[in-house]
C-alpha cells in the first residue's frame, strides 16, 4: 500500500470540542463514577482527522499525540471497539491533527473517538444505527456517546442519558490557561460537591449555570483562577467541564474577539461559535451523498 498525504484523503472528518454550559454533580455510583446533570453544546472548533482504510485489518496512528501511546489513544481504542462489536476485517490508518487543547473539558479526546466511530462505520460500512454506536462509545469515556450523536443535549446519569435540546447559538471566547486538569483528579478530591440538587431545565433556561467543579479546580489550578479573576473584568467566566478552560458569552464574534486581544500574553484564547448541531453529521452527510474515493485502489 503505498502512503498517502492527508491532501489525497479528501475533505477532513471534523471533532469538535463541547462546552459544558453548567454542570452539577448530584451523586456517586458504586464503580466510583458520578451522577450529573450538564449542559453540552458544541463549537465551531475542531481537532481534524483522515481515515484510509486498509484490506489487512491492522488499525494504525500515524500522527503522534502528545504523551498518548498509540494503543491508548482513543481513536485507535474506537476503531478496534468497532471491530470487536462488528466483526469488520477491514483495517485504517487514521492521522489526527489536534486543534484542541487536551485536559481543557473541551472533549477533544473524546471527540475524536466518537468522529472514528462514526466515519468507520459509514466507511467499513459496517451498518450500526446511533443507538449501538453510542453503546460502543459509553466505555471509551463518559463524554463519547453526546459527540456520537451529535445534538446539543441536556445529560444525566454519567453523561449517557442524553435528551437533545435546541439552545441560543451564541459566540464564546475560550480562554486556555497554562495547565492540564484531570478529570480523574477533579473526581476525586475530598472536597468535591457531590450532593447538589438535581434541577429542570428550565431552571438552567433560567439562568441557573453554577458547575460544581469549580470551587475544587479554582483553588487546586491557579491558572485557571488567574484566568476566571482576568474575565470578571468583562463580565464573568464559567469553567467547561472540569477545566482547564473557561468561556465568556457574547452576542457577536467582534466583542468576543476585542476581549480576546486584549488578554495578557500567557493566556492563550480563540473564539467559537455555539453549535446545537456537531458539524460530524453535516461530514455524514455529505459522505454518504456522495462517497469518498478513500478506500486504497
Ligand atoms: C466531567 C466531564 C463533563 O463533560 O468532562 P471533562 O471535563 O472531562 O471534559 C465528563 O463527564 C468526563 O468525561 P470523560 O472525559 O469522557 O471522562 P472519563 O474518561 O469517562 O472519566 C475519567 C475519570 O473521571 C471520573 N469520572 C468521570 C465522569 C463521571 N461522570 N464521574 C467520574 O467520576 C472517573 O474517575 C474516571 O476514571
Ligand atoms: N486522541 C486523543 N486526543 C486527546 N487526548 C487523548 C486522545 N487519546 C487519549 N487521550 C487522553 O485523554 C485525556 C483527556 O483528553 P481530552 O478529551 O482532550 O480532555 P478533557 O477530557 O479534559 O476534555 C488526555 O489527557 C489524554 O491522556
Amino acid at each position: 500500500m503505498i502512503e498517502r498525504s492527508t491532501a489525497d484523503l479528501g475533505a477532513p472528518w471534523p471533532a469538535p470540542a463541547k462546552l459544558n454550559l453548567m454542570l452539577r454533580v448530584v451523586g456517586r455510583r458504586a464503580n466510583g463514577y458520578h451522577e450529573l446533570q450538564t449542559v453540552f453544546q458544541f463549537i465551531d472548533r475542531c481537532d481534524r482527522l483522515w481515515f484510509d482504510i486498509r484490506d489487512d485489518g491492522r488499525v494504525r496512528r500515524l500522527t503522534s499525540v502528545s504523551g498518548v501511546p498509540e494503543d491508548e489513544d482513543l481513536t485507535v481504542r474506537a476503531a478496534r471497539a468497532l471491530q470487536e462489536v462488528t466483526g469488520c476485517r477491514l483495517g485504517v490508518d487514521i492521522r489526527c491533527e489536534k486543534v484542541l487543547p487536551m485536559g481543557g473539558g473541551l472533549g477533544g479526546g473524546s471527540s475524536d473517538a466518537a468522529t472514528t466511530l462514526v466515519a468507520l462505520n459509514q466507511l467499513w460500512g459496517t451498518g450500526l444505527d446511533e443507538d449501538a454506536l453510542s453503546e460502543i462509545a459509553l466505555p471509551l469515556g463518559a463524554d463519547v456517546p453526546v459527540f456520537v450523536r451529535g445534538r446539543a443535549a441536556w445529560a444525566e446519569g454519567v453523561g449517557e442519558r442524553l435528551s437533545p435540546v435546541e439552545l441560543p447559538q451564541p459566540w464564546y471566547l475560550v480562554l486556555v490557561p497554562p495547565c492540564s486538569v484531570s478529570t480523574r483528579d477533579v473526581f476525586c478530591h475530598p472536597e468535591l460537591t457531590r450532593d447538589s440538587a438535581c434541577i429542570k431545565l428550565e431552571d438552567f433556561l433560567s439562568g441557573d449555570d453554577v458547575n460544581d467543579c469549580l470551587p475544587v479546580v479554582r483553588r487546586e489550578y491557579p491558572p485557571v483562577e488567574a484566568a476566571l479573576a482576568w474575565l470578571d473584568h468583562s463580565g464573568g467566566g464559567r469553567l467547561t467541564g472540569t477545566g482547564a478552560c473557561v468561556f465568556a458569552v457574547f452576542d457577536g464574534p467582534e466583542r468576543a474577539s476585542d476581549v480576546c486581544r486584549q488578554a495578557p500574553s500567557h493566556l492563550r484564547g480563540f473564539v467559537a461559535q455555539g453549535l446545537n448541531r456537531s458539524p460530524l453529521l453535516d461530514r455524514l452527510d455529505q459522505e454518504i451523498a456522495s462517497p469518498s474515493l478513500a478506500a486504497d485502489s
